[in-house]
């Protein structure tokens, strides 16, 4: 079992650039699904086993997928007749595969695709999803541990309202409508910056959608769609991970490609923190304080605080002078690394959806395990500072979302490295157990 050890105590400092936003690309590749001629051509791709694992469920569709790994680029071909089927074992890596149902249902009118379970922040369900596409006239019917979704003919435009902004229910239904039979609008609807570059994605398709971004997005349906060129937005969620990097370390990083409008609310926490930020031509300069101020967060929709920056700015609460408190509105389990941070010494209490920090607590370096993909990076943080050192192990959930955290981490000047099980260095590798050879990618 591979692990990640880290050694506190050095301040970072340097030039790191972020990748393509992982939950910007992987409802892009699944949006090449409906175009029935030409071929995409998608730039900015990060190397993520989550990325390996889309492919290869659009793969067994029979869409032809080819990654350069080395230039972040993915040519997808769809135009071939596809299967409409996702199942259980590539649902069961990733729940953003539920994502296929969507372009599928609008292009064949038809869809099965294993249900998701819950995951280690909450339940998960997806009966947003579902409603939109009744909505859209189609016939939804869960049994067995599948969805299966079938309309005659077109998808119908529709008026639907989410009950909340669940951004994977926005894409999917987005992606629905821009092939169905007249207009589709979608009232309050998720406003995050992956919409964005989706609904821009669909419209080089050939797609007629308007507002997405705000709270009502408008959709013209198209009889069809054709491939297109796209490059991926940057990563705010690894960018907002540097910030807290650079602030717990008391270090001074320049994140480049980093997008200051998709990171208000973050950006306006650190500062309260006291953590000097600039905006640079190049990306977002951070410069940690000699003391970190305590502060409260709540996350929320967007632009609200991201709940994927929650554990990540606990790390930095944990560091802060005073009482910060954190509460969790858009998971309802969303706190599995508390005992995780406890192992290093973390004072703090969970009453409810929050969590009360009295900072700052004595890290010590622990053993302790990744319980998703944000805990993995937030425990390396911590280990970034902690007494001593920190060993993070179940990083099969950092790789689904971080290319080479660790190598960019040393190459800013922490002392870090990661080991296979005999204590020697490996390079970071994402690695998916599907039998064709783009499912393993050797990160250089
Ligand atoms: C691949 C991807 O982009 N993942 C992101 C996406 O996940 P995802 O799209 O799954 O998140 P949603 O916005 O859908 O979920 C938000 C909340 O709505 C609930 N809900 C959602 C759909 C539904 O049909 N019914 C329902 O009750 C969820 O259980 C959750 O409590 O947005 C989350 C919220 O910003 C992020 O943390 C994830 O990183
Ligand atoms: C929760 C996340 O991703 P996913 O929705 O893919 O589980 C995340 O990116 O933090």
């Amino acid at each position: 079992m591979e692990k990640i050890i880290v050694r506190g105590g050095h301040q970072l400092n340097g030039t790191v650039k972020v990748e393509g936003a992982k939950n910007a690309v992987l409802p892009v590749i699944a949006a090449s699904l409906i175009a029935s001629e030409g071929k995409s051509t998608i730039t900015e791709v990060p190397v993520l086993a989550d990325v390996y694992t889309i492919n290869e469920v659009i793969r067994n569709m029979n869409a032809e997928v080819n990654f350069d790994s080395n230039n972040n680029t993915i040519n997808i071909d769809a135009s071939n007749e596809l299967k409409t089927e996702a199942p259980f074992e590539y649902v069961r890596k990733m729940r953003a595969s539920v994502l296929v149902l969507g372009p599928l249902l609008a292009r064949y009118g038809h869809a099965k695709v294993a249900m998701p379970g819950g995951c280690a922040i909450g339940s998960r369900p997806i009966d947003l999803h579902l409603k939109g596409f009744e909505a859209m006239g189609a016939e939804v019917h869960v049994g067995n541990g599948f969805v299966e979704a079938h309309v005659n003919g077109r998808l119908k435009g529709a008026k639907i309202y989410l009950d909340m902004p669940s951004v994977g229910a926005t894409e999917n239904i987005m992606m629905a409508a821009a092939l169905a039979d007249g207009k589709t609008i979608i009232e309050n609807c998720a406003k995050e910056p992956e919409i964005v570059d989706l609904a821009n994605y669909l419209n080089k398709m050939g797609a007629k959608v308007i507002g997405a971004g705000t709270e009502t997005i408008k959709i013209e349906g198209v009889e069809k769609l054709h491939g297109a060129e796209h490059s991926i937005i940057p990563d705010r969620v690894e960018a907002g991970t540097f910030m807290v990097a650079a602030a717990i370390t008391g270090g001074n990083i320049l994140i480049e490609n980093a997008v200051s409008e998709h990171l208000r609310s973050v950006i306006s926490k650190l500062e309260e923190m006291n953590v000097k930020i600039t905006e640079e031509n190049e990306g977002i300069r951070v410069i940690g304080p000699e003391e970190l101020k305590a502060t409260d967060i709540k996350t929320l929709p967007h632009p609200g605080f991201p709940t994927d920056m929650q554990s990540q700015m606990m790390s930095l609460m944990l560091s802060a002078h005073g009482t910060s408190v954190i509460t969790e509105t858009v998971f309802e389990n969303r706190f599995m690394h508390v005992e995780e941070f406890r192992r290093m010494n973390a004072k703090m209490k969970i009453e409810g959806r929050s969590v009360i920090i009295e900072g700052p607590s004595d890290m010590q370096g622990a053993e302790v395990a990744a319980t998703d993909l944000r805990a993995a990076a937030a425990l390396i943080l911590s280990g970034l500072r902690a007494e001593g050192l920190t060993r993070v192990t179940e990083l099969k959930h950092l790789d689904r979302g971080y290319v080479d955290l660790s190598g960019k981490l040393a190459a800013l000047g922490a002392d870090i490295e990661r080991v296979d099980e005999n204590g020697d260095t490996v390079k970071p590798f994402v690695q998916v157990d599907f039998k064709t050879e783009n499912a393993v990618a050797e990160l250089s």
